[in-house]
């Protein structure tokens, strides 16, 4: 069963994420959200398929929303109810990802 960060990794693993990694705490649950903007639709679905792939693989899948070249993705552990390591590795994954992609 996999579990919430502890105090220390939301030190050591989440701040980095959220002070440079362009992540934010979601107001009123244990999330992380952050929005992408693309150059337009075939860039943005592109990012989104090579997300899925992946996060299908990590059997961890983000809860998203696009329209024509954002797209808006906040992660949290449904089975925990909150933020876990697997948000934290997807959001790398994530990031690296829209640094592909742009
Ligand atoms: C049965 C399956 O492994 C689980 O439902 C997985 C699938 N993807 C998931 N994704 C997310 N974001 N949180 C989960 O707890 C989760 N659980």
């Amino acid at each position: 069963m996999v579990k919430l960060l502890t105090s220390e990794e939301r030190t050591l693993k989440l701040r980095p994420l959220i002070e440079t990694g362009g992540w934010a705490l979601v107001d009123g649950r244990d999330a992380m959200k952050k929005s992408f903007v693309f150059g337009d639709f075939v860039q943005a679905f592109a990012f989104m398929t090579l997300v899925a792939l992946k996060a299908e693989k990590m059997d961890h899948h983000p809860e998203w929303f696009n329209v024509y070249n954002r797209v808006d993705i906040t992660l949290s552990t449904h089975d925990c109810q909150g933020l876990s390591s697997r948000d934290i590795a997807l959001a790398e994954i994530i990031n690296q990802a829209a640094s592909t992609a742009k």
